[in-house]
């Protein structure tokens, strides 16, 4: 790996998030992927001269599902399209009292509920364990809160994204399950999504926006799709002040990921180079072929 990498940020807009208006030079385009589809083409641009690619997450106009989101294909894309690092902006309800419809949570943990999703790039003729004891990179989520801070968002560093399925919202059981778990807000989508970023070696961050109380608070309705919108929408005003805050924080040249996210594959392979599918090796090219072009 060369010592100094010149960033290009990958920003995944949510619901709510389906264009960033103030991108200089910006184009969309298709990125082809042997995973299929992403969601939608990809846009490109600057943003105070740094490099951006952005994926609204759901496709413009909201078109597709979290279940039936590819996401192996939109992380792929990504890294082709040379990102080195993604920050992912997501609408959440909340599960905890202290974090109010409003509140930006620079999430540190997640628990995956899902289960109805292809979670990895590796299968059959080629299989890798990556680490993801510590889902989300700190160095992004250094920036993130220097940034927060800098523009005056009401935000909290650290919290537990619990990752269901859904579509449809959780019952009350669940939410108080989470809730005793320790869970802080609840979203659909974040997992896979760090999963693969971690084998793709991209550094990943989540901001996760509070638009509701879920359906535990006493004093609350339950969550709906008008009360999410109705904040989503001021929070997407807040979400893109952040973005171009913490862009040019994170848009210098660096070095390498102090907590290794760009080398999360070094010792995560186990099958050996002659036991390895060549189909499927030339269709991890893009996530893995750092390291699978060394062996
Ligand atoms: C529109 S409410 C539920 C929807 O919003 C969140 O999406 P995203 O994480 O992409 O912002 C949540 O995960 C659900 O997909
Ligand atoms: N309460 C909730 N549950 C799941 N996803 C959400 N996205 C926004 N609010 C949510």
């Amino acid at each position: 790996m060369s010592d100094q990498i010149t960033p290009v940020i990958g920003l995944i807009g949510g619901s709510g998030l389906y264009d960033i208006e103030g991108l200089e030079d910006r184009r969309w385009e298709r990125v082809e992927s042997p995973w299929g589809e992403p969601s939608d083409e990809l846009l490109f641009g600057t943003l105070a001269g740094v490099r951006c690619v952005f994926l609204p997450r759901h496709g413009r106009g909201h078109r597709v599902p979290p279940s039936e989101l590819n996401y192996r294909a939109n992380i792929d894309a990504m890294k082709r399209a040379g990102c080195t690092e993604i920050l992912s902006l997501s609408a959440v309800g909340s599960l905890n009292g202290d974090l109010p419809p409003g509140t930006f949570v620079i999430v540190d943990q997640f628990i995956d509920r899902t289960f109805a999703r292809k979670k990895s790039f590796f299968e059959t003729g080629c299989v890798a364990h990556v680490s993801m004891a510590h889902p989300l990179c700190p160095r992004l989520g250094d920036a993130l809160e220097a940034a927060a801070r800098d523009v005056g968002l009401k935000y909290k560093r650290g919290g537990t994204y619990l990752v269901m399925e859904g579509p449809q919202f959780s019952t009350k059981a669940e939410s108080e399950l989470y809730r005793a778990w320790g869970c802080d807000v609840i979203g659909m989508t974040n997992m896979p999504e760090a999963k693969l970023a971690r084998e793709a070696e991209l550094c990943y961050a989540t901001v996760a926006m509070v638009t509701d109380y879920d359906c535990w608070h006493p004093d609350h309705d339950h969550v709906t799709v008008d009360a999410v919108v109705k904040v989503l929408l001021e929070n997407a005003g807040r979400a893109k002040d952040l973005v171009r805050a913490v862009v040019p924080m994170l848009g210098q040249p660096r070095g390498a990921c102090p907590a290794g996210c760009d080398r999360a594959l070094d010792a995560a392979i186990v099958t050996p180079p002659e036991k390895r599918d060549p189909a499927l090796v030339a269709k991890l090219d893009a996530v893995a072929g750092r390291v699978l072009r060394a062996a």
